[in-house]
């Protein structure tokens, strides 16, 4: 089993926790709002890794933005496989949209 699937199992079961021992359950408790706000902050300070700070904090940072999505995801109910069957269906669709190629 790869990482993500063994965390989305975790996330899974730890969001029934107690949310004094659980960081999953206190984002659980305090709602779908403080996940994407999480998620928003996490994608935030992964671009100011990539383009100030250490490989190290890069590292570190983009585990945090894997895992706040894989709690989002849990609470939209959105299965982790539904993610990934989206990016293999786009691995058979050409990479560069030619109109957006021109424009950037
Ligand atoms: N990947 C993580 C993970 N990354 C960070 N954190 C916790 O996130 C908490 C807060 O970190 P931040 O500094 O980002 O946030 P903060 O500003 O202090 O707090 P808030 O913004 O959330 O209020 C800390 O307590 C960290 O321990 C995590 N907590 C859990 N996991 C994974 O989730 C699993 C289940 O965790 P529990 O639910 O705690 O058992 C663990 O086994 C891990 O695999």
């Amino acid at each position: 089993m790869d990482t993500l699937t063994r965390l989305e199992a975790t996330i899974a079961q730890r969001r029934k926790a107690d949310p004094d021992t659980s960081y999953v359950a206190q984002l659980t408790q305090r709602g779908l709002p403080v996940m994407a706000r999480k998620l928003g902050e996490e994608a935030v300070e992964t671009c100011i890794a990539a383009l100030a700070g250490s490989r190290e904090e890069l590292v570190g940072e983009a585990a945090d933005v894997l895992f706040h999505l894989m709690v989002l995801l849990a609470e939209k109910d959105v299965p982790l496989a539904d993610v990934m069957t989206e990016l293999d269906r786009r691995e058979g669709v050409s990479g560069i949209d030619e109109k957006n190629s021109r424009s950037e």
